[in-house]
């Protein structure tokens, strides 16, 4: 990006710190101003003036916005009406001019940012008509409604975005401002038209991308406003309608670009997205956190973000952090489980009444097993458990009126008036036709002999053994059963299938919840007062939005696709994923569901072709390792090189802890970010004790994770423990040990035990773990 100014002075990063320029002043004011570095240091100050001053007219622009937005408040005048895409003018009069409405908004949300680290003015572009635009987090003009910064969303700053040397898109050069809070401390520049600019303007820095890339990481993720590439540009602002497939490998911004990406949406439509809603689903609660501050960070709070496994969280209690072991997990993920719960929502609770018999005026009333048997089925053909009783109860009401005994003297009217208000009548309805909830339908599936039944020729009998043995117990457990990400899926089903448990009719709603803090409320006191008593049949019980963004998409699961379609009938998708990073044995399967999803829904698709996240040498042992096993996979370019090589080390098989331990510690000091230790689930609780007695200084650093708890996250530096052990617990295989080896964003050290006897420290060669034999 950097070589059209390779005929100017530059200095490495314009100034790393703000503090450098003032060092820089105080430097031997005296001395010859002659050296290179003495002149483009010069250079920097000039222009870290210039841009100063510009971000200091905005912040003004803010603050007298404000200030004239209190004063109509405190005069009592009305302030217009905004939901910050349209104004709506009041009849009679209004406190404040259009243009203060608008810095008003913005200041509104400027107070949203993290000012410290997240500047408001990030970029300028000078065309080659002279003009120079600012781009900004968000938009703000100035008295006479000039922009002195551009939304980033805007269609004006979209050539900020993409404009190459190639296709200048008459931008002559490209500034990117590092900001602290108000204060400019760096500049990078990039010459895109060097024929137009004839020498007029100074460049500085090595480009902004490179300078951002290197920067050390925390634990967690920050916009890239300033640097979004051209190819992610068109993905972010791609039209809103039908089908976004986002593709790509590891690291190649595709979780970035889809938050960058709802962030557009609500600019772009506001009206439909912040009525309808933007859903953004990630792998887990971890990575949940670790995206959380993005949209924040570009003014955006109007976005819900759900880890896959807590999607259903509208419905049932769920946070589904639990993950069930790779077996379990593809009998709970796959399709069949859709026959399975309907079979099971069909099962009548064990212990029902047989027969329905009742006295009424000395005579003697029946419904027989079959008839009982039958009117179950028809109502369930036509109705949901749960909104049944009502037409279960006719039903009975008929088949009793068919078998009256003639001599019964009464009209059909009162003879029903009679049959309802009987005591046997009712305590049948109760037994013969209970409500039941989705959590309480899905333990059922506890007892082998349900779960065999409900399963048919659905499962094998090993897997119908796994799946019931994984809800054994959980009835006893204290509080709210701890589901897991695939539970979540299936409770929904479940909801769906069953329909909402209506309330009882003589049960008072009370504000105190018995069992106290054991009862896991996902509804407030509130929501539970405010909820209709009635249920309606045809309402859906989901929430429902009109876009939803799915990322890690390759490892959401046909019967998680179900539960996510609930909630997006009428929506618009965005969808990212990245098949070789899949943990299912048969990533086809993704393909397949997507299909099934779009069906004949417009789509376009965005491949995105460049590794940002990892340096060249890690990444290209990496793309080896999956390679040997698929070597059609979708694999970016490394745009980054370190001249550091991951280190392949090997340690007898009972010293692996203080090993890592002492790996871990070494890493600490050669990067300044995070540190993961990424290992086999068999092994990561013994390792995170081991770390966590050693007390390493610097700590807070460390995090020790599964490959699928790393889904999706870097680090600045990765120790990857026994990859053997990975590809064998996983039911990804070799791929999960390639999204493993792909989080580092600098060193990657991976450690293989090997016998005791044979450590490969003592003059002997180590064997070629399986992992690294037949690299290309
Ligand atoms: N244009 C950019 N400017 C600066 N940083 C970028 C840019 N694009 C991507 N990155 C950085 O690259 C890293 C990887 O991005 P991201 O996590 O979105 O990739 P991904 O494709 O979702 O990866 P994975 O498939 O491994 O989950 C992040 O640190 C991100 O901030």
């Amino acid at each position: 990006m950097s070589h059209a100014h390779a005929h100017r002075a530059h200095v490495d990063r314009a100034t790393p710190d703000g503090r450098e320029v003032d060092d820089g002043d105080d430097r031997d004011p005296a001395g010859p101003a002659s050296s290179v570095e003495e002149q483009v240091a010069s250079a920097v100050e000039r222009e870290l003036a210039v841009e100063q001053a510009h971000v200091d007219l905005v912040y003004a622009r803010l603050e007298e916005a404000t200030r004239a937005a209190e004063q109509v408040a405190r005069e009592g005048a009305s302030l217009y009406q905004s939901d910050r895409s349209s104004f709506v003018r009041e009849e009679d009069g209004t406190g404040l001019f259009e243009r203060d409405v608008f810095a008003y908004q913005a200041a509104k949300r400027l107070a949203e940012l993290d000012a410290e680290t997240e500047g408001l003015v990030f970029g300028r572009i000078d065309r080659t008509d002279a003009e120079i635009r600012y781009i900004g987090r968000i938009g703000v003009r100035d008295a006479d409604y000039e922009p002195l910064v551009i939304d980033w969303r805007a269609p004006a700053a979209e050539p900020f975005y993409r404009a190459t040397p190639t296709h200048p898109m008459n931008v002559v050069r490209r500034r990117v401002l590092r900001c602290h809070g108000e204060r400019v401390i760096g500049i990078e520049d990039d010459l895109l038209d060097a024929q137009h600019d004839a020498g007029q303007l100074v460049v500085l820095g090595e480009g902004a991308l490179m300078a951002a890339l290197s920067r050390a990481r925390g634990h967690q993720m920050r916009d890239i406003v300033a640097t979004i590439q051209a190819e992610q540009d068109e993905a972010i602002r791609a039209a809103w309608q039908g089908f976004t497939l986002i593709s790509g490998g590891p690291g190649t911004g595709k979780t970035v670009v889809a938050l960058h990406r709802a962030a557009y949406l609500l600019y772009s439509n506001r009206r439909r997205f912040e009525n309808g809603g933007v859903l953004v689903v990630g792998p887990s609660r971890v990575f949940m956190n670790y995206i959380e501050r993005v949209l924040p960070s570009l003014g955006e709070d109007a976005v819900v973000l759900r880890s896959i496994g807590s999607v259903a969280g509208d419905v049932v209690p769920v946070s589904g952090d639990a993950i069930d072991s790779a077996p379990v997990a593809a009998i709970k993920g796959s399709l069949r489980m859709a026959t399975l719960l309907r079979n099971l929502a069909h099962t009548p609770p064990q212990h029902v009444p047989q027969e329905l018999r009742l006295t009424l005026k000395g005579h003697v009333l029946a419904v027989r097993p079959a008839a009982l048997e039958r009117i179950r089925t028809d109502v369930l053909a036509h109705h949901k458990l749960n909104s049944g009783r009502e037409p279960a109860e006719k039903a009975l009401l008929s088949a009793l009126w068919r078998s009256r005994p003639s001599e019964l003297d009464l009209e059909r009217d009162e003879f029903e008036d009679e049959i309802r208000a009987h005591p046997a009548f009712r305590s049948f309805g109760n037994a013969w036709w209970p409500t039941m909830s989705a959590p309480t339908a899905l333990l059922r599936l506890a007892d082998p002999d349900i779960a065999a039944r409900a399963a048919g020729p659905a499962l094998s009998q090993t897997e119908q053994e796994l799946l019931s043995a994984s809800y054994r117990g959980l009835e006893r457990h204290h509080g709210p059963p701890p589901w897991t990400a695939a539970d979540g899926a299936l409770l929904d089903e479940l909801v769906n299938l069953l329909g909402p448990v209506p309330p009882e009719e003589d049960q008072e709603v009370s504000l105190f919840l018995e069992g106290g803090d054991e009862v896991a409320e996902v509804v407030t006191t509130m929501e539970r007062l405010n909820q209709p008593r009635e249920v309606d049949p045809f309402a859906t019980p989901h929430d429902t939005y009109a876009h939803i963004l799915v990322d890690e998409a390759q490892d959401v699961t046909p019967m998680q696709w179900r539960m996510l379609r609930r909630r997006g009938a009428s929506a618009s998708w965005t969808i990212v994923g990245d098949p070789a990073q899949s943990s299912w044995p048969d990533a086809g399967e993704y393909e397949r569901a997507i299909a099934e999803l779009i069906g004949r829904a417009p789509v376009r698709r965005f491949r995105m072709s460049t590794n940002y996240r990892s340096p060249a040498e890690v990444f290209e042992l990496a793309a080896r390792v999956v390679a040997t096993q698929f070597p059609t996979v979708d694999i970016p370019a490394a745009v980054r090189s370190t001249g550091i090589e991951p280190e392949l080390l090997t340690v007898g098989a009972d010293r692996v802890e203080t090993e890592s331990v002492s790996i871990v510690s070494s890493l600490l000091g050669l990067v300044e970010g995070t540190v993961g230790l990424i290992a086999p689930p068999s092994r990561q609780q013994a390792l995170a004790r081991a770390l966590h007695a050693a007390d390493l200084p610097g700590a807070a650093r460390v995090v020790v994770v599964t490959p699928l708890q790393a889904k999706g996250l870097e680090y600045d530096a990765v120790l990857v423990v026994a990859p053997e052990e990975i590809v064998a617990e996983s039911a990804g295989g070799i791929r999960t040990l390639y999204v493993a080896l792909t989080r580092p964003t600098q060193r990657l050290v991976t450690l293989d035990p090997v016998p005791p006897s044979d450590p490969g420290s003592n003059g002997h060669a180590a064997p070629i773990p399986a992992w690294r034999r037949g690299l290309a």
